[in-house]
């Protein structure tokens, strides 16, 4: 990895997120979601418009309860859209697609298989014509990069929290999506193997250069994976508030990031989003 960044200063620089349609991998329109309750409609969001760039790693975050997974699941489908639109590459999406990949903030595996079968679940569903050996492949190649290559036999329930995130990651880059999409995925992990799974994620991703979308609440997990960090207005009728740019070179390093002179700009702008 490149130790170095180059320290030259920039000025924040904020936009509106709108591109050459060409360019456009993700595409909200005029987002909005409306829950019903009790009481009456609770409108979450309203007039959410983002647009995502093929290749670009776009971190996510807002005050707790804003609707930011209530946008990501909107995105993979999993959650009605009340209105507006969502595309990819152009075409509206109508339910979860393969074209699509979700990682949680817990794994969900099958704590009876092993690592290998639970990644084959998805590998097989999406890739139905290969063959056996094929599919396996794809599915030990991504377990190997996610540092599991000794544990493909072993079953999920014997796994660690991290070693089961691990599997997660591997689980979601083997369907081999257009968008993979994270849902705060290293909540639950102590900060040490928090470290490890961002540098196992964006590694993968610098190599696969697939579209990521990640909500976190870590200000400094937003800044050091993210090309831009989407900044979501709190709730009810959620909006994109700000949108911040990190200029930062990759492939990066947490080190050259702390030492960088707009690190500290960086980090202001976006807790004084939070904190007014
Ligand atoms: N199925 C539902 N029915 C009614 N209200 C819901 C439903 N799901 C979520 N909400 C409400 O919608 C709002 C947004 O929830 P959401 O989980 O999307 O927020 P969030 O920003 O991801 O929160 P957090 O950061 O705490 O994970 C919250 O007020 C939540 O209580």
């Amino acid at each position: 990895m490149n130790a170095t960044i180059e320290n030259k200063k920039t000025d924040i620089i904020t936009d509106n997120g709108l591109f050459p349609s060409s360019q456009v991998m993700l595409d909200l329109k005029n987002l909005k979601k409306v829950y019903p309750t009790p009481k009456g409609d609770y409108v979450v969001l309203e007039n959410l418009n983002l647009q995502i760039k093929k290749e670009e790693f776009v971190t996510i975050i807002g005050h707790s309860g804003c609707g930011k997974t209530t946008m990501l699941s909107m995105i993979a489908g999993l959650n009605e859209i009340s209105g507006g639109n969502i595309s990819v590459l152009g075409k509206h999406i109508k339910g979860p697609g393969p074209d699509r990949g979700v990682i949680f903030q817990s794994p969900s595996l099958m704590p009876w298989m092993t690592s290998l079968q639970n990644v084959l679940l998805g590998v097989n569903q999406v890739f139905p014509d290969a063959t056996k050996w094929q599919r396996n492949d794809i599915a030990k190649y991504y377990l190997q990069k996610v540092g599991l290559e000794d544990a493909f036999n072993k079953k999920a329930s014997e796994l660690s929290q991290g070693m089961q995130q691990r599997v997660g990651i591997a689980r979601a880059f083997a369907i081999k999506p257009k968008v993979l999409l994270l849902d705060e995925p290293f909540g639950m992990l102590d900060s040490l193997t928090r470290g490890e799974l961002q540098d196992i994620l964006i590694e993968i991703w610098n190599k696969e250069k697939i579209t990521a979308v990640m909500i976190t609440h870590d200000v400094d997990e937003a800044i050091f994976l993210a090309d831009r960090v989407v900044m979501m207005t709190s709730g009810p009728r959620a909006k994109i508030g700000d949108i911040l740019n990190i200029d930062f070179e990759r492939p990066r390093t947490r080190k050259s990031v702390l030492e960088h002179d707009d690190y500290y700009k960086y980090r202001k702008h976006l807790i004084d989003f939070l904190e007014h």
